[in-house]
């Protein structure tokens, strides 16, 4: 027998959930928050000295998920993950997160399509609660597609003066990784290739599904004065990587062989992982700049830090990025990480 359809959620109801999911006990708190979900703005008082941070990102679905391949759990971490990582870039510590979001009227017609939301919220919430960040307000419209569309934004603190920029290296500084490289591109490259959607969770290790990212990596750089300069890993290395070199007026020589390769890419030929590492985006991983004689934990919050190469000043006739193989071989790095609007 057919199930009745339940009562479809409305606007106001919707916001509802929203609002109970994130005051529960146990729930995200931040003594910044004066004011959260409930008015026309949030009132946030970010603490003394500090100074804010502000980024915003999107998640749509067919760009940065498939509603048939990723869990919803997965689509609301990736969602506040992305957010967090730029914070995380810059040494920032979160405040309050916003979250827009526009929904397919269907979607909240339905059991399942209700049973998604709910499951949204509960992994945007989880990793919330793991990073202190309380969700302080949002929007809520619907769709005017059949597609799920989602805008996250993060405030976040750092004492005045002192966030880690793209900007800021020195010519000789070392580079280093934080984790690991291409394991999101090679398990979403395996979770294109499915027809079903994965049930993957969050307490098994899944570099695209649920990346970590880097706060607590990002806070010691700052807090310690270990790096000059940071980025987040979101549209591969040899993207982000040129993005701090053209930003610090700096050229960089990288080990092909030091990369830290994830072990999702052991299943790939050695060019394809390279491949996965070097251009695939979405690692969350950090990529920052200390000068070379800084001594640099080969862990930090127990996330392993690998040195991957140098930066230079620019030379003629030198590119942007060069990729060494081993002896004597050596090639161009032209960024070719993830580009929207080229394919
Ligand atoms: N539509 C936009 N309007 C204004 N600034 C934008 C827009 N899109 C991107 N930016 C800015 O351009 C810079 C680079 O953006 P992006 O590559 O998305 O950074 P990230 O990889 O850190 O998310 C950031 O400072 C971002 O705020
Ligand atoms: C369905 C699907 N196809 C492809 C990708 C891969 N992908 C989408 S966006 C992106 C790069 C990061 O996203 P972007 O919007 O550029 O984030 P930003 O650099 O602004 O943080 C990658 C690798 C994906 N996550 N999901
Ligand atoms: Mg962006």
């Amino acid at each position: 027998m057919a199930r009745s359809a339940p009562k479809p959620l409305g606007e106001l109801a919707l916001i509802e959930q929203i609002s109970r999911t994130f005051s529960s006990a146990g729930a995200a708190r931040n003594k910044a928050v004066a004011l959260g979900i409930g008015d026309d703005c949030a009132i946030l008082r970010p603490p003394p000295g500090h100074e804010i941070l502000v980024t915003t990102d999107f998640s749509l679905e067919n760009r940065h998920f498939r509603r048939d391949l990723h869990p919803p759990a997965s689509v609301g971490h990736r969602c506040l993950a992305r957010g967090l990582s730029d914070l995380a870039a810059m040494g920032a510590a979160p405040l309050a997160a916003f979250l827009s979001l526009a929904l397919p009227a269907k979607i909240l017609r339905t059991r399942r399509g209700q049973r998604w939301v709910q499951d949204f919220l509960a992994g945007f919430h989880s990793l919330a609660r793991q990073h202190n960040t309380p969700l302080a307000g949002g929007d809520t419209s619907e769709s005017p597609a059949d597609l799920i569309l989602a805008d996250i934004i993060l405030i976040g603190s750092a004492p005045r003066g002192r966030s880690l920029r793209r900007s800021d290296a020195h010519p000789d500084d070392a580079l280093y990784v934080t984790g690991s490289l291409g394991g999101a591109h090679a398990e979403l490259s395996a979770l294109l290739k499915r027809t079903h959607r994965s049930r993957s969770t969050a307490s098994d290790s899944h570099p695209h599904l649920y990346p970590q990212p880097r706060l607590a990596v990002g806070s010691v750089l700052l807090r310690r004065h270990l790096a000059t300069a940071a980025i987040d890993l979101s549209d591969g290395l040899s993207t982000d990587l040129t993005h701090l070199c053209e930003s610090s007026g700096l050229r960089a020589e990288i080990d092909s062989s030091a990369l830290p390769l994830h072990s999702l890419t052991a299943k790939l030929s050695r060019q394809d992982a390279l491949h996965a590492a070097v251009h695939g985006g979405e690692d969350y991983e950090l990529l920052f700049a200390a000068p070379t004689a800084m001594r640099i934990p080969r862990k930090i919050a127990d996330v392993p830090i690998t040195r991957i190469g140098t930066l230079h000043p620019p030379r003629a006739g030198k590119p942007l990025i060069t990729l060494h193989h081993g002896g004597d071989i050596s090639s161009e790095l032209k960024p070719a990480g993830w580009q929207h609007f080229s394919s």
